[in-house]
């Protein structure tokens, strides 16, 4: 059974997870996912759901949550490599409106674990990278919502420079979202 390594990071409940691959001559094998590992390291969510997206360089997708139904995330890179970002937008939590960022690549195949109350996205650094992620609930168009992926106050610092792009691609949606100051976040910080 394969045992999986589950990192903290500076966002409390955003883990990053670093399953065993199994390398051979051929190349590698990895359960990518085990409900009893996930269970032993505190992941007891239920995913119900996977996406599987593919985006060219240059492409961001995000800030994104879901609400009501709000969607807890494991978050992997099949193909290709990603700056990927989680905001916390846990009103009274500590750590309201900072961010975490992680590259995910092809060949550094830890994941992301991302619960509700976070907002998610990712710029794409290479072509044709495809990113799949499990949700711990369905889709549900009417609670899609989202933060502008350029908030001054969160002020993420995208690398655009090192994929040798002024600006990103985006949905329409994607370059209308209101910044964390206009929103009022649905979720609350619950420490227990
Ligand atoms: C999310 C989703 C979308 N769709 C349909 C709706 C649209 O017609 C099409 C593309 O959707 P969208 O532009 O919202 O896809 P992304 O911009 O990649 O959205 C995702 O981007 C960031 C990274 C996230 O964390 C979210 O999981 C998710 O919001 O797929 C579905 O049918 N089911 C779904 O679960």
């Amino acid at each position: 059974m394969g045992k999986i390594t589950v990192k903290q990071t500076s966002l409390d409940g955003v883990l990053l997870i670093e399953p065993q691959y199994f390398k051979d001559s051929r190349g590698f094998f990895v359960e990518s996912y085990n409900k009893n590992d996930f269970s032993h390291a505190g992941i007891t969510d239920e995913f119900v759901q996977d996406n599987h997206s593919k985006s060219q360089i240059g492409v961001l997708r995000g800030l994104h949550y879901q609400y009501p139904h709000a969607q807890g995330k494991l978050v992997c890179v099949l193909k290709g490599s990603i700056y990927d970002v989680t905001v916390d937008i846990r009103v009274g939590s500590p750590t309201f409106g900072k961010h975490f960022a992680v590259i995910l690549h092809e060949d550094h195949p830890a994941m992301l674990f991302v619960p509700t109350g976070f907002a998610h996205g990712f710029l794409v650094l290479q072509d044709n990278t495809e990113v799949m992620y499990k949700v711990t609930d369905f889709y549900y168009p009417a609670g899609e919502a989202g933060i502008h992926w350029n908030d001054p106050t969160i002020a993420i610092p995208w690398p655009l420079d090192i994929i040798g792009v002024n600006s990103p691609i985006l949905s329409d949606k994607d370059t209308i979202h209101p910044t964390l100051v206009e929103l009022k976040s649905p979720f609350t910080y619950n420490k227990d």
